[in-house]
């Protein structure tokens, strides 16, 4: 292919990149990194543009070299502002406008860059800088987000793959210096060039969809895994956390128990004071047991006003008291309504994986059984199976 055909080829690229990602934002209407890359693909789309207006004459230096190549150094820039907004950091346009204003200042500082030589041995390192940025964000977030290691994977894949041609012409820039100025070194550059700036393209493109698209996949499920009362995960999420939990108390790595909760006489509440109150009395009780969690974030809403707390390597005794200490607190803090004083209080059941136990739901039995018993017990209780049967459990632990 020859190098007109492969610049037409990039710009084409590049036009697609920008109408891709743009649309994309259009339709989702919410990942503003898209809006980053999609500039991104229009700024190396307008410098391609520039590149291939020289084949039909000469172009001023003010738009190619100077404004092509602020461009091309913006639109990498671009994709770096855009991966430091879709990880929630200062996206930092400031930094890449400046950047690239410097460079095409540079390009009327006399002697700087001025010869094609001098260009390619300061704007390929300032590219390396960029990519090795990019690639050092995702890594770190990578290390953060293993979810989202696969659709990280080709954006990262494309930075190595630019970096790295890059890095070999720059070292065949430094080794023979005429080379740029001969035809044959011209058409090395141009035409390897293009080729990786197209292959570039295409992968960036993809890659940023993905990241879109993977991002959207875990905000679902995690909805889809959340109770929208209480921010709690739902019985949805409870099987995979449970049976993980419940395997590795299996193979005697830590202790797996599970504390459930139950308001008392919460029908009652909500035939008295209405069903909003009732709500607030929900998120009041949960709101309250997740201050008094230390460690367990593995909180759900098991029913209407059920709750389970999912413990791995905690004491049996330290569960009684804190799960003593959250029921007098829940009783200690009545919920304000209209002038009133409402009081709230709960039943908990406590049981510990047995080593016989097949499976985690044998656990949530005893965990209702002792719940139950609870109940039985006048309600405002604590109650603990042991694995023959439900036993009372005094205020302060006896056991
Ligand atoms: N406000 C509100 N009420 C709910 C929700 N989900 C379930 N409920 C109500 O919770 C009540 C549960 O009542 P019961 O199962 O009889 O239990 P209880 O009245 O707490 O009695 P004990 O558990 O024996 O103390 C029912 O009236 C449900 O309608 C909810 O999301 N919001």
């Amino acid at each position: 292919m020859d190098a007109y055909t492969l610049q037409v080829s990039t710009a084409m690229a590049s036009a697609i990149m920008f109408l891709t990602l743009l649309s994309l934002y259009l339709s989702s209407n919410r990942n503003r990194c898209l809006v980053d890359w999609s500039l991104s693909g229009l700024f190396f789309f307008i410098s391609n543009c520039i590149g291939l207006l020289s084949y039909y004459g000469p172009v001023p230096y003010i738009l190619g070299p100077a404004l092509a190549n602020m461009l091309y150094l913006l639109a990498h820039l671009a994709i770096w502002v855009g991966i430091r907004r879709h990880l929630g950091l200062l996206p930092r346009w400031d930094v890449a406008i400046l950047a690239s204003l410097a460079l095409f200042i540079c390009h009327y500082v006399p002697g700087l860059l001025d010869t094609i030589t001098n260009r390619l041995l300061i704007i390929y390192p300032l590219l390396m800088v960029i990519n090795l940025s990019v690639l050092w964000v995702l890594i770190r977030a990578v290390s953060k987000a293993p979810d989202y290691h696969i659709a990280y994977f080709p954006l990262m894949f494309a930075e190595v793959i630019f970096f790295t041609q890059q890095f070999v012409r720059f070292l065949v820039v430094v080794f023979d210096q005429q080379l740029p100025l001969t035809k044959a070194g011209d058409e090395f550059l141009q035409t390897s060039g293009s080729l990786a700036v197209l292959a570039f393209l295409s992968l960036v493109n993809m890659a940023c969809g993905l990241i879109v698209f993977r991002k959207q996949e875990i905000a679902l499920r995690k909805a889809s895994h959340t109770d929208q009362l209480t921010g709690w995960m739902n019985r949805g999420a409870l099987d995979t956390v449970a049976s993980e939990a419940f395997d590795a108390g299996k193979q005697g790595n830590s202790d797996f128990c599970i504390v459930m909760i139950d308001i008392d006489h919460f029908k009652k509440i909500n035939d008295d004071f209405g069903h909003q109150f009732g709500d607030m009395a929900l998120k009041h009780v949960t709101k309250l047991a997740q201050e008094s969690m230390r460690t367990s974030d593995h909180l759900f809403r098991y029913g209407g006003e059920e709750f389970l707390l999912l413990f791995s390597g905690e004491d049996v005794v330290n569960l009684h008291l804190l799960s003593q200490r959250l029921k007098q607190r829940i009783e200690n803090s009545p919920l304000e309504f209209k002038g009133h004083s409402i009081p709230l209080t709960v039943s908990i059941g406590i049981a510990k994986q047995e080593r016989d136990d097949p499976h985690w739901e044998e656990l949530l039995h005893r965990a209702d059984l002792a719940l139950y018993h609870s109940k039985r017990q006048g309600r405002n209780q604590v109650s603990f199976h042991d694995g023959d049967a439900p036993i009372l459990l005094e205020a302060r632990p006896s056991f």
